[in-house]
């Protein structure tokens, strides 16, 4: 007698792992090496930006007042007394019909307020001595670029669990972050089981196929920011996967193992779970691929029992393993975010199952869409390849038609603070 699973929604799912979320520890490490970490700590000014007022342009730094009769007619002459590049500060003090030239980036002379830039004056020697012609005035303030216009000291500027990116590196080196306090990775071991496994470079012969999952897995534990530690591939024998699981689950921060949670001879992971005493939160979900996606814990600890099938344990890691690994990292949103669009496929077929089909994100007349990549079974593993969403189809009583408003999971963005939400609610002895 095969064993009866009580299914439970998505949504559910996702509650039950992320009630086992933990906050890594932080560590430091060269901003060299930061592109893709996760911030431990809130970035705060310890200056303001611009840290002095400086000129916006190549141009004269001038006192606005001495320009205020200045007309087309009656041109103002100020003489130049020095020129100052960005980095350098101005030697003199600058008296009443007296101008800086000065360059983009350079510190305001102290008695200048406003600078015109090169194209609005005219230059001419006498005597030895430099002048600009100025034929309009310029009030105090005009085109000079203020001392904390930008950002003021004190101000959080980027918040602790943000991914870093070129844009965040830029901040950080501006307040002269050598060292940044980023969230260690957590380290997640990845086990492939399954006797009919070759290794990358073994040759193909009946009745095996190659390990994609493991690679995949890695892929999106990285994706994700997380550390994998590979343990490689078991054979469908019980005390042998038994002892491997249990020695990895003390050396990592949370195990993902796929294939052999269904209820196949050779499928071991639920009698391993039951010998390692741990806790099964759930093994069957409401959804496709991935309704065989279990997760048990001991104490503590995660084991993501992730389907054997390509596909299932794709859409299984992004629903539950991606967002406990954000969350980990301090991300304020670790849900895949989810925008509305439209289909661009009929699914005639009605389906008791939420489905979640791997779709390319597209446009149609401004509106966001989503194509169906088009091989849609659980085993299949090339439709993968060309996925960046994932469209979710409520399960229900009816099927769905190009040109419905859905639900549109996006895979390679950070992520929303709200987790997915299932549009409906199981209804008792909806099954398979
Ligand atoms: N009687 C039933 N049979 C099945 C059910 C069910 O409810 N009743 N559920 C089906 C569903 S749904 C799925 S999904 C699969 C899940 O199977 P397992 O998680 O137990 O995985 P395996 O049996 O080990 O393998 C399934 C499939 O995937 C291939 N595989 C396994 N590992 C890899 C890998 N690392 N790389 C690539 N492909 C892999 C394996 O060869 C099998 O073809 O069960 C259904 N059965
Ligand atoms: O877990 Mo299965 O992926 O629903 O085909
Ligand atoms: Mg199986």
């Amino acid at each position: 007698m095969v064993e009866e699973r009580t299914p439970i929604l998505v949504s559910e799912a996702i509650k039950r792992v992320m009630e086992f979320s933990i906050k890594g520890k932080s560590e430091y490490i060269s901003l060299e090496e930061s592109n893709g970490r996760y911030l431990a700590e809130d970035i705060k000014a310890d200056h303001n930006i611009p840290p002095f007022d400086r000129s916006p342009l190549d141009g004269f730094a001038v006192r606005s007042k001495d320009t205020q009769n200045a007309s087309s007619t009656n041109p103002v002459f100020l003489e130049v007394i020095e020129t100052v590049g960005a980095g350098g500060v101005t030697q003199q003090k600058v008296t009443p019909g007296q101008a800086v030239r000065v360059m983009t980036g350079t510190i305001m002379p102290e008695e200048c307020d406003a600078i015109v830039m090169f194209e609005l004056t005219k230059e001419k020697k006498e005597n030895g001595r430099t002048y600009i012609e100025i034929k309009r005035p310029f009030n105090s303030g005009d085109f000079v670029s203020f001392e904390g216009e930008e950002t003021k000291k004190g101000d959080v500027l980027v918040k602790a669990g943000t991914r870093i990116h070129a844009g965040v590196i830029a901040v950080l080196a501006t307040f002269g972050y050598k060292n940044v306090p980023v969230v260690k990775k957590p380290v997640i071991g990845v086990y492939a089981t399954g006797t009919e496994l070759l290794e990358l470079d073994e040759p193909l012969e009946p009745g095996k196929i190659r390990n994609s999952n493991a690679y995949m897995i890695q892929a999106q534990v990285e994706q994700a920011g997380g550390e994998a530690k590979y343990y490689g591939q078991l054979v469908d024998d019980f005390d042998q996967c038994y002892q491997a699981i249990k020695n990895a689950l003390g050396e990592v921060d949370v195990l993902i193992t796929t294939g052999g949670v269904s209820v196949g001879d050779f499928d071991y992971l639920p009698q391993i779970y039951e010998k390692l005493g741990a806790n099964v939160l759930f093994n069957k979900i409401a959804m496709r691929p991935g309704s065989v996606t279990t997760v048990a814990e001991k104490n503590g600890k995660l084991l993501f029992g992730l389907s054997g099938n390509p596909s299932a344990s794709f859409v299984g890691f992004e629903l539950y393993t991606r967002p406990w690994i954000k969350a980990y990292l301090y991300s304020e949103t670790p849900y895949l975010e989810v925008v509305k669009g439209l289909l661009t496929k009929d699914f005639p077929k009605p389906n008791p199952f939420s489905r979640f089909i791997r779709s390319r994100m597209v446009f149609v007349d401004g509106r966001i869409a989503a194509e169906p990549i088009g091989m849609d079974k659980s085993q299949v593993v090339t439709s993968l390849a060309h996925s960046d969403v994932l469209v979710a189809l409520p399960g229900g009583s009816r099927g769905y038609s190009s040109g419905d408003e859905v639900d549109i999971l996006l895979l390679n963005r950070e992520g929303s603070v709200n987790p997915f939400k299932d549009p409906t609610k199981l209804r008792s002895g909806e099954g398979r």
